[in-house]
């Protein structure tokens, strides 16, 4: 299913469409079941010896429980106090052994539980990582993200608790109801039926759950991301700095309050419903109980029959409703897992990253021919007709206004994103014959809003090629091409010092120096192809003109595209492109393009006239910048 394509609507009409079908049922149980026998298989052997010791445990109390009456009804007659003594140890430790075991499965569900919440986070998170990064264009492919995480992540085990207890209560129940029609036989079949109201209720919850579950997400997720606004580090300083405190609190609330409003119905039905289940089964009790007096009026049971009767119809009770509250909790778990399946079933859906052929470790030419791209749910095109030419060894620049596609050009160019019209040729090959894992090895980017790892700066520029022993010395020579070096050293543990104040120890460094961490990152890489987009933006003059003059040694013959706006730094490019609204309209050397006195010229010019203030490039309150000159004397 395209996450893309499913509304919360679709979803749950979709399951309601499921639920019939008891096959899938046992499918869910079965895939259940082999996944937590697959998490621990020892924990889980271990629950259901413990199931059935339970279970025979109760059966032998009620058996107690008759000697103990049978004991105290002949101690009159024989005037012996040690039967009876002797059978109330046996109740005791019967009592005990049940509250031990108990105590025991408690601890041992909990151990379990984890363990299968650790096999499914592997599951989930192959899958997030795994996807195409278009999904994390589509609001519902969060949503879906956000339900998994909330339930289904925890449902497996709830299938397998419910098998399990469903399984022990059955044991015990088939055992209770052979001790009682010894007692009493007319009374089994009534007990029995205790448990149909609490099963008829409890599927109707059950599809309520889901129901509402599917519902609330989009303003949980709201929620959460309002909650995290007050709560991030990175967004401390700038909700501070606005005000926004009391705002965002508001807006906190108002999604917390209509949340609630919104459970307390859900709540109020849920417990209506439960209320019904259990007046249904008290009615059957306190039949079964009247049943029992005519059975003694009667004579057809004595005293001592009697009360374990009692005792065993009190458990046996129990355990029925145990049987069709493990049902419950199935079908309550089936809905939420066939949502998981449908997520899991993304990876699978997801192009093998291995698939195809392996891209060539080098290149003499990468040709853009026709490409045109437009973002999922856009109905504008991000790119429309573009062609690019990249030679090997070349450093070709990206220029242009806000949104005119150049981001987009070097995603398709790292196959992040496919194109949908057009062809990305290496030397004659397209893009899509190789398999996108290698790909990806042969391009380094580094993204406007790069990663910033809480980890230490040598980890931070080791993720560069992550897989390689990490090479200190490698690390050092990254860090030394992108300018990085000195300020790294200068850290308390110089590169092994984590670069963020949420671990102790660590240091955040300046926005600058981040943008040099990310660079020795990529160079780090040592990729063929090296995509920087707005590698300087954070740079100090001094810094970038560094950067730039050294950046064809740091290069080392790989070839480059940068996207920048700083026109000063791209003149020294071998070709520039410059794009307008997803095309490319302008392209040559710094020289040729001032020539031509087209869109590059008049940018440039824009820019090296640009002043705090805005005068004009003419206006006499001025100060003429070197780049004026520049122009005046290209034009
Ligand atoms: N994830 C996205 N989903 C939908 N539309 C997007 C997405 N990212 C970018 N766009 C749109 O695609 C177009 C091109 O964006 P792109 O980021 O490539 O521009 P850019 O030239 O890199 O801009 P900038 O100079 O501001 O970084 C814009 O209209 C933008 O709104």
């Amino acid at each position: 299913m395209d996450a893309g394509a499913v509304d919360p609507l679709t979803l749950r009409a979709a399951a309601r469409y499921r639920r019939k079908s008891l096959g899938q049922l046992r499918r869910l149980v079965s895939t259940s079941i082999a996944l937590v026998w697959s998490a621990d298989r020892r924990l889980f052997i271990g629950l259901v010896v413990l199931q059935f010791v339970a279970a025979a445990l109760l059966v032998a109390q009620v058996l107690a429980v008759r000697s103990v009456l049978q004991a105290i009804i002949t101690l009159g007659e024989r005037a012996n106090a040690s039967g009876v003594i002797g059978w109330i140890l046996v109740l005791a430790i019967l009592t005990g052994l049940s509250a031990i075991c108990g105590s025991l499965q408690t601890q041992l569900q909990r151990l379990l539980g984890e363990h299968v919440a650790h096999a499914m986070w592997n599951r989930v998170l192959g899958v997030s990582t795994k996807v195409g990064l278009r999904h994390f264009e589509s609001s519902e492919f969060f949503n879906q993200l956000s339900r998994v995480q909330m339930s289904a992540l925890s449902r497996p085990y709830q299938v397998t608790q419910g098998v399990l207890s469903m399984a022990g209560a059955t044991v015990a129940s088939v055992a209770l109801g052979v001790a009682l029609f010894s007692l009493a036989p007319v009374l089994v079949p009534l007990v029995a039926c205790g448990g149909v109201p609490v099963l008829v209720a409890s599927r109707r919850e059950s599809r309520l759950e889901f129901d509402f579950s599917v519902q609330q997400t989009p303003a949980l997720r709201l929620r959460s991301y309002f909650g995290m606004l007050q709560l991030g580090r990175d967004e401390a300083k700038e909700v501070r700095a606005l005000g926004l405190q009391s705002w965002l609190m508001e807006r906190f609330n108002g999604i917390y309050s209509s949340y609630l409003a919104d459970l307390r119905n859900h709540v109020r039905r849920r417990t209506g419903l439960s209320v019904l289940g259990q007046v249904g089964a008290s009615i059957v009790l306190g039949a079964t109980l009247l049943l029992m007096v005519w059975l003694i009026l009667r004579g057809s049971l004595d005293i001592a029959g009697a009360g374990a009767a009692l005792v065993a119809i009190r458990m046996l009770m129990a355990q029925v409703q145990l049987v069709f509250r493990g049902a419950q909790s199935v079908f309550e778990s089936g809905l939420f897992l066939d949502d998981l399946d449908d997520f899991l079933a993304l990876g699978a859906q997801a192009r093998d990253e291995d698939q195809g052929a392996v891209a060539p470790t080098s290149f003499d030419t990468i040709r853009v021919e026709a490409v045109t791209f437009s973002y999922p749910e856009s109905p504008q095109r991000a790119l429309q007709g573009v062609d690019v030419e990249l030679r090997a060894g070349e450093i070709v620049a990206l220029v242009g206004e806000n949104g005119s596609g150049k981001t987009t050009l070097a995603k398709l160019l790292a196959g992040l994103y496919e194109p949908d019209g057009g062809s990305i040729r290496w030397d004659e090959r397209d893009l899509s014959e190789f398999s996108s894992s290698s790909v990806r090895d042969r391009v380094t980017v580094v993204f406007q809003d790069f990663v910033r790892f809480a980890l230490t700066a040598t980890e931070n520029i080791a993720t560069g090629r992550i897989g390689l022993t990490v090479d200190p010395q490698r690390v050092r020579m990254a860090a030394r091409s992108a300018g990085a070096e000195q300020a790294l050293d200068g850290l308390p543990n110089g590169f092994d010092t984590i670069l963020s104040r949420m671990f102790a120890g660590g240091q955040d460094l300046s926005g600058g120096q981040w943008q040099r961490v990310a660079l020795a990152r990529s160079f780090y890489r040592d990729a063929p192809l090296v995509i920087l987009d707005e590698p300087t933006a954070s740079l100090d003059p001094r810094a970038e003109h560094e950067l730039f003059t050294t950046l064809r040694s740091a290069l080392r013959g790989r070839t480059a595209l940068f996207i920048s706006h700083r026109f000063a730094t791209v003149r020294g490019a071998d070709r520039i492109y410059v794009m307008h609204e997803g095309r490319v309209v302008e392209q040559g050397t710094h020289e040729e393009l001032i020539r031509i006195a087209g869109r590059y010229a008049e940018l440039y010019r824009l820019q090296a006239t640009v002043r705090v203030g805005g005068a004009s490039h003419d206006g006499g309150e001025a100060v003429t910048t070197e780049h004026d000159d520049r122009v005046q004397e290209a034009t």
